[in-house]
């Protein structure tokens, strides 16, 4: 049996506590979706987390799953009050994932779910990553890799995988980042992680268009002719199935969607607000590309409504879940 899954507290002050909370109310008789939150278990019990293991390895963490929600404590050194960062915090919460991955590494926890961080705090206290995304691909650099090296930032809702070729950036300079390279390397870790994770033998992408209407043959632009779509020849020739440069704003309706497996998206925006709008609560981040297996939930700390009892843990569910089956995928392929 493979090992369980940790999972990081996230910001403190934000839904990471209760939506860890209920989401292991509901997992606890799965033990496939077993894990081990990383993180502070003050905040955890003050968020209504009941009743807690505070275990010391990760091995304990199944045999304990069913009966109580299982923790490393790592405290907080800060008081912690719902919807108020505090920077004095930020240290620990990337602590956490630190510790999570290094566990990921050596096989003690078979994937990662991170629960949301605040951006804001975090660079207050010198954080230098736009996110976890690019965070954990720094921690696992030197560990080598038998497929394409990410990370690349896939969103998954319903039958919809949305891969960004430019993550958090601004708009202004997504189309300098566009380039040949960067648009060949997302497509080989999406084509690589569909078939080894997903069971998708032939994965089909779709490239979805920077410009309006693909570009309207050069006058909206000349990225579709002078690089999206050689690009796309390119990986056709590698053997990889993509379209050439689609218009976007027609890529992602229903019936769209059952001509691909998966689209790759030139910016943020162009594939989170399809998968939000799909799903809001369903929908999942997931880290390719990487040594080891990140999940997360698609929405961030909520701090409007953190300490309330309203937030939902169904995105979080979802993430844990779409883990434990990647983790499934690699350890039956191992
Ligand atoms: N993976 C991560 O760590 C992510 C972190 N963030 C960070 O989160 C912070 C806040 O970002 P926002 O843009 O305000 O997005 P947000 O997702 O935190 O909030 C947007 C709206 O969704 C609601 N919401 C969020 N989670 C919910 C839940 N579980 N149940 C019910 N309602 C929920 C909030 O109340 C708010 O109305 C930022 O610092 C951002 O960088 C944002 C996205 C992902
Ligand atoms: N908009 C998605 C997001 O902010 C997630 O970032 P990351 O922390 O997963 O890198």
């Amino acid at each position: 049996m493979r090992a369980p899954l940790a999972l990081t507290l996230g910001e403190p002050a934000g839904v990471g506590p209760e939506i860890i909370h209920k989401a292991w109310a509901v997992l606890r008789d799965d033990p496939d979706a077993a894990f081990v939150v990383i993180g502070d278990s003050r905040t955890l019990a003050a968020a209504g987390a009941s009743p807690l293991a505070s275990i010391h390895d990760p091995a304990e963490a199944r045999a304990r799953f069913g009966q109580a929600l299982p923790i490393l404590d790592r405290p907080a050194p800060a008081s912690v009050t719902p919807g108020r960062p505090d920077a004095a915090n930020a240290g620990a919460v990337a602590d956490w994932i630190e510790q999570a991955v290094n566990l990921a590494l050596v096989g003690d926890v078979s994937g990662l779910v991170t629960a949301p961080i605040a951006k804001a705090p975090l660079y207050a206290a010198g954080f230098r990553f736009p996110g976890h995304t690019e965070f954990i691909a720094e921690l696992t650099a030197d560990t080598a890799l038998s497929s394409s090296r990410g990370p690349v930032m896939m969103l998954t809702a319903r039958d919809l995988r949305a891969c960004l070729v430019t993550i958090h950036v601004s708009l202004d300079e997504v189309p300098e980042l566009v380039t040949d390279a960067r648009i060949r390397r997302t497509a080989r870790v999406v084509h690589e992680c569909l078939k080894r994770d997903f069971g998708i033998a032939r994965p089909r992408l779709a490239m979805a268009a920077l410009n309006p209407h693909a570009g309207e043959g050069g006058a909206l632009g000349l990225q579709e002719i002078e690089i999206l779509k050689p690009a796309a020849e390119a990986l056709r020739a590698e053997g990889i199935q993509i379209t050439d440069p689609l218009p976007a704003d027609t890529l992602f309706h229903d019936e769209a969607r059952r001509a691909y497996d998966a689209a790759l998206c030139m910016y943020h925006d162009q594939a989170l607000i399809p998968v939000k709008t799909l799903d809001f609560w369903g929908g999942v981040n997931a880290t390719l590309g990487l040594p080891i297996i990140r999940t997360s939930p698609d929405h961030g700390t909520g701090f409007d409504i953190a300490g309330k009892g309203v937030a939902r843990p169904d995105s979080l569910i979802a993430a844990i879940r779409l883990a434990a089956t990647m983790a499934d995928a690699r350890h039956a392929a191992s």
